[in-house]
């Protein structure tokens, strides 16, 4: 995957300072409503109760803040947090030894829940409900299976789609939370609140302009912030300017809609190979060069979301939008638009 992408979602090396800014209380942390109305009641009525509070999925794209709420959790509820991933547990012995290492309330964090083996997931299974692992020791005639308890844990699985998890895992978790992308007014205040931490100043408008170019996604606000800032510093100043922040889009190629180089890529070729769409998503990777999951996890998303792409049963589509943001007329009017 396109890992080291600027605006790519997924986390880059340069992100270890953007976790510094994470909020540590649930009222610090912007938007979700949703999602924070029904956690707020959860961990109130499990801390009235003296109880771990239940087993939490979080279900979002890439960079929304999933880690840094499973991390809100457990400092609302006064626990540790121990962090893993899903493909970072081979064996069964890896999970058995983060379970029985936990404490009564402990937070136990799977990044990409979705990735973990089959064998591994169902040992959770009754982890998660009954707070027993049953784990075979020894191979062959001499193998048994034994039963250890554990103290009883929350559990906040993260996924970048809540469809890639199967029902019996989905099934047990108390609360499924699906984030959802930022509004521009949200970001622009993770923006605010992420330069008073990093101490620099910035113009309203300069903060609206990055919002805007954001992709719905703090963590991209914030490495957007700290790009720009370095614009700032370099011209001797400490305050971030509407002018700065269009200088240094125009130098990183993001345009008003926060579209860099590769997503215009993606839809320039519909548009010039495939006549609009829909063409299959392997069909475009190939076109562009990159591999279908990095388009379907990194690239998609945001411009599904946004609107310059729809997804039909024959595969990919641009939209009038997109043709619009590019500056070209739909080239079979009336033909692509009805269909969908
Ligand atoms: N709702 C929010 N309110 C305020 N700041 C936020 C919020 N969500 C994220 N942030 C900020 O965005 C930064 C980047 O998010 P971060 O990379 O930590 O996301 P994440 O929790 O790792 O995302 P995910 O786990 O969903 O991929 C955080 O350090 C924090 O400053």
């Amino acid at each position: 995957m396109d890992r080291e992408r600027f605006l790519s979602p997924g986390e880059l090396k340069e992100d270890y300072i953007i976790r510094s800014l994470r909020p540590g209380r649930l009222e610090e942390y912007i938007g979700q409503k949703n999602v924070k109305e029904r956690l707020q009641i959860a961990i109130e009525a499990a801390k009235v109760r003296r109880e771990p509070l239940d087993h939490v999925l979080l279900a979002g794209p890439p960079g929304l803040g999933k880690t840094t709420l499973s991390h809100i959790i457990a400092n609302e509820m006064g626990t540790n947090i121990y962090i893993t991933s899903g493909p970072v547990i081979e064996k069964q012995g890896d999970l058995a030894a983060i379970l029985t290492g936990l404490e009564r309330g402990d937070v136990l964090f799977i990044d990409e829940i979705h990735r973990l083996g089959r064998a591994i997931e169902e040992i959770l299974y009754s982890a998660m409900e009954d707070f027993q692992l049953d784990i075979m020791i020894g191979k062959g005639p001499s193998a048994r299976s034994i039963r250890l308890d554990l103290n009883p844990f929350t559990l906040v699985g993260a996924t970048t789609r809540s469809g890639l998890i199967g029902a019996p895992l989905r099934n047990r978790f108390g609360m499924v939370l699906e984030m959802e992308f930022y509004r521009t007014e949200e970001l622009e205040e993770i923006i605010n609140r992420s330069a008073r931490l990093l101490e620099v100043e910035i113009e309203a408008e300069a903060a609206r302009l990055l919002a805007m170019r954001s992709r719905g996604t703090p963590r991209i606000a914030n490495r957007l912030l700290r790009r720009v800032r370095d614009f700032a510093t370099v011209d001797g100043s400490n305050k971030i300017t509407a002018g700065m922040v269009s200088r240094a889009m125009k130098v990183m190629g993001i345009d008003n809609e926060g579209l860099d180089d590769m997503d215009r890529k993606i839809l320039r070729v519909l548009i010039e190979n495939y006549e609009g769409g829909p063409a299959g998503l392997k069909a475009i990777a190939a076109s562009v060069g990159v591999e279908p999951e990095t388009i379907s996890e990194v690239y998609e998303p945001y411009l599904l979301q946004a609107g310059f792409l729809v997804r039909t049963h024959r595969g990919r589509a641009i939209t009038e939008k997109a043709y619009r943001h590019l500056g070209l007329k739909p080239n079979r009017p009336g033909t692509l638009f009805d269909e969908m």
